[in-house]
């Protein structure tokens, strides 16, 4: 039988690799008919000796049949009642009497003394459960690619690209241990019944831990707990055809493609007499060959190719390095930077970008690295800054985060086009000055319970206390972020908060490594925790969402806080545009902003905000001028917002801190098509990375004292100290500007202020300088300082 095995298999093979070249290398198929028409003409070969196309009508008949029959069962059981001229028992009836006129016909034709009845059994189970058994184990490898790659390694070496004969098919062992743990876990048949005659005993059955390395017998220890093919005298009579058949399909699949779920596979299994994809099985098949092709030609040809086209222009940079390009010695040197504190300066780049520094200083200010097989360019110049963050045409999009860095959060911050400019339009109006007046009561609050905290700790330690203030002020930008946010407590946001923690970290650990496509679908241990932990914000989130979308429907006002105010934004755009809710914002891109709000918001201004007080510890000429403005402005009295906006020494201090702190340490972008910058040219597939920090601490742009604390720089505002340049960049620049940037400021005023009014502050012995970063510029041993009361 193993020629019509082949022919058939070879069909299929010969069927998807045009329509992949048609598609140049990739195509995304539904493999389940198409694995059914495999067997079916497997089966129509092997027990008419026909092609599939003279039995198509049988099996058409025999899908309907089984449709009817799983109908009929799924009503309850009534006796007698086939025997009714209902629609379904006459329709059920007819396809009997035709599926019987065409097999008599073909073996009346082909003289083949066949018992029909045996024949049309073997036909429809034939096909059903070994289609059904190939289509899982698709499913499956595309899940598990490191098993895919097991399997293909073993029959490139035992067959190479030549057809499988049956003694080497006999010598596969991966393959069939493959298919029996998917028959394991999918089994075609979920339910074998029996029925008793009389009373009987059943002993115990025990499941088996071990797997199939070592065959069925010893995965099952001789057990009969696994019987995909049934067990006993009864047992399958195909389940030697239906395994080389599989192993035939498995293997020439393997020879001649790679596989993986499509976005749009649904995960459905359900039961139409065997275990079926509900929607289909949704593969995205990629030539073998084609596919080796294309590796090398995405991490070697192109980045050669870029390379060259870059050195040309002068834009030089360490050398291309296969699969990692320069991640190793970037992380390599970052690693090496962040093993030891460093002493009392703010030259933090050497600690924080250790790699970026030395090739800029080695290759000049417009120089290249290498991420992974992608390039990434590093402007300094404050004009073609400009040119790149004011994105006229949009030509120059974010790089697109990595899949599991999407899980922290979308929203706005991760959108291109329309779809950002319409968030944009509907967010801005929760963050102008009006909006933020009225969110003051919530920062007030939120500052309140940290002063009362620390006055507390203070009365019990008789006057000073030491205190890590790094916990203590992310505890008060979650809870100003929570209480501004959804109007609740930081109590009932704390999950979501120490959530998002955990997740920007397991987020950071993915980045470090390099990124393998398919690679987040492996039930690796940071996977399962990363997935867990989206499930569970997600929940939480979508529970204050839900609240409050009851409470408006039930008439409540919006509080002020940025959920209500965004919803009422967004109610105003569906208003506007005639009720249409595709130009609104659904409920779960409103999630998803809540999220990165939560993200955002919290994460920087925590940043900003123990930075500033690490450095008004070294500075203390600064922090008494600070105290000096604060109490002469607004006395020992709650600031209020018009107050703030009168400071003018601690936006000073803010920016100074701002300038040599910057909590996002670079911003990057990437060309989708060749784009002329200044002299020179990009081509299209390169990344632009504007860094921050680097920017900062630039002597050329800043002078000689750029590496001090000096917040006289902008006593004349931010325009004056770049010179109007654009050369400060903790906010962005350009349309995508930071949306929370005026929030951010409000929040850390009020703090700075409450913080100046009560308590004088100095770096404990304790302290070890150590910025480095976890998204943002943090203090990686904490901030210990000795708060003092006034
Ligand atoms: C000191 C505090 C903050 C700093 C330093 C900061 C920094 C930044 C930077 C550098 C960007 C631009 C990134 C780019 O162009 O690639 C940005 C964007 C953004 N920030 Fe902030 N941020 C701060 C606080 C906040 C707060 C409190 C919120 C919200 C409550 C917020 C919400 C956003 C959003 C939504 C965007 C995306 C804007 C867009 O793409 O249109 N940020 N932020």
């Amino acid at each position: 039988m193993l020629p019509a095995f082949y022919t058939s298999c070879s069909e299929l093979v010969s069927k998807w690799d045009t329509v992949i070249t048609a598609e140049e290398g990739s195509c995304e198929l539904d493999v389940w008919p198409e694995l059914q028409n495999l067997t079916g003409d497997v089966i129509s070969r092997t027990a008419f000796g026909s092609s599939f196309e003279e039995g198509r009508r049988i099996f058409q008949l025999q899908t309907e049949q089984a449709e009817l029959a799983i109908q009929a069962i799924q009503s309850v059981y009534i006796p007698g009642s086939r025997f009714l001229p209902t629609k379904r028992n006459t329709r059920m009836k007819e396809i009997d009497k035709e599926v019987r006129v065409l097999l008599t016909d073909i073996i009346h034709k082909r003289e083949q003394a066949t018992k029909v009845g045996e024949s049309t059994n073997g036909d429809l189970l034939g096909q059903e459960t070994t289609s059904t058994l190939l289509v899982w184990t698709m499913v499956v490898l595309s899940m598990h690619p490191e098993w895919q790659v097991l399997a293909r390694e073993e029959v490139l070496q035992i067959f190479e690209h030549r057809a499988p004969d049956f003694d080497e098919l006999t010598h596969l062992k991966i393959v069939p241990m493959i298919l029996f743990e998917v028959l394991r876990l999918y089994p075609p048949l979920v339910l074998l019944t029996r029925r008793t005659d009389k009373e009987m005993k059943l002993g115990k059955i025990i499941l088996p831990a071990e797997r199939f390395r070592k065959g069925v017998s010893n995965a099952t220890k001789n057990q009969v707990s696994f019987f995909p093919f049934g067990w006993g005298p009864r047992i399958c009579i195909g389940q030697n055809f239906a395994m080389v058949e599989a192993k035939m399909a498995l293997t020439m699949i393997l020879q001649h493609f790679s596989f993986e779920l499509s976005p749009t596979y649904a995960h459905a299994p359900w039961t139409v007499i065997t275990i079926q994809p509900q929607y289909g099985a949704q593969i995205i098949l990629l030539s073998v060959i084609l596919w080796a092709v294309k590796v090398l030609y995405i991490i070697w040809w192109t980045p050669k190719k870029l390379e060259r086209a870059l050195r040309k222009q002068g834009i030089e940079g360490p050398p291309f390095k296969l699969f990692f390009g320069n991640i190793k010695e970037n992380f390599g040197m970052a690693k090496e930077a962040r093993s030891k504190p460093m002493n009392l300066s703010h030259n933090i780049a050497p600690r924080i970008l250790p790699f970026a520094l030395q090739t800029v200083e080695k290759y000049g200010k417009l120089s290249v690295i290498w991420y992974g097989a992608v390039p990434r360019v590093t402007i300094m110049e404050p004009d073609l800054i400009r040119d790149v963050l004011s994105n006229k045409f949009g030509h120059f999009p974010k790089v697109k985060p990595i899949p599991l860095v999407r899980f922290i959060a979308t929203g706005l911050a991760n959108y291109e086009g329309e779809q950002w400019a319409k968030h944009r339009r509907i967010l801005n109006p929760a963050f102008n000055q009006e909006k933020l007046k009225r969110m003051l009561p919530a920062f007030y609050t939120s500052c309140s319970k940290l002063v009362s905290k620390w006055d507390t700790l203070i009365t019990a330690k008789e006057g000073s206390c030491e205190l890590d203030i790094w916990p203590e002020l992310q505890n008060l930008t979650g809870d100003a972020i929570s209480r501004t946010a959804f109007g609740s407590s930081f109590e009932e946001g704390r999950r979501i908060f120490q959530l998002q923690t955990e997740q920007a970290e397991l987020a950071i650990q993915a980045i470090q490594s390099v990124y393998i496509p398919g690679y987040r679908f492996l039930p690796t241990k940071r996977n399962i925790k990363m997935k867990e932990t989206v499930k569970e914000i997600q929940a939480l989130v979508t529970d204050i969402v839900y609240k409050r979308e009851h409470a408006i429907k039930a008439g409540e006002a919006s509080n002020g806080d940025i959920l209500g105010l965004m919803m009422e934004s967004n109610f105003k755009e569906i208003k506007e545009n005639n009720g249409s809710k595709k130009l609104g914002m659904s409920l779960h891109e409103i999630i998803e902003e809540c999220k990165l709000f939560y993200f955002v918001g919290q994460e920087t201004t925590s940043t900003l905000l123990v930075w500033t007080m690490v450095v008004l510890s070294m500075h203390p000429e600064w922090q008494v001028l600070a105290r000096e403005e604060v109490l002469q402005i607004v006395g020992r009295r709650a600031p209020e917002f018009d107050e703030l906006t009168h400071l003018k020494i601690v936006p000073m201090i803010l920016y100074e801190v701002l300038r040599l702190y910057p909590p996002i340490v670079s911003i990057t972008r990437r060309t989708y098509k060749e784009m002329k910058l200044g002299k020179i040219i990009l081509p299209a597939g390169v990344q632009v990375a504007l860094p921050t920090l680097l920017i900062h601490h630039d002597r050329e742009i800043w002078g000689e004292d750029v590496d001090e604390f000096n917040p006289e720089r902008f006593r004349n505002g931010v325009s004056m100290a770049t010179k109007n340049q654009v050369s400060f960049l903790p906010f962005g620049w350009g349309p995508r500007i930071c949306l929370g940037q005026n929030f951010a400021m409000v929040e850390a005023k009020m703090a700075l202020t409450m913080i100046l009014q009560h308590f004088s502050f100095e770096l404990s012995p304790t302290y070890a300088h150590a910025p480095f970063t976890v998204v943002t510029i943090q203090p990686q041993h904490g901030a210990q300082i000795i708060l003092r009361k006034l």
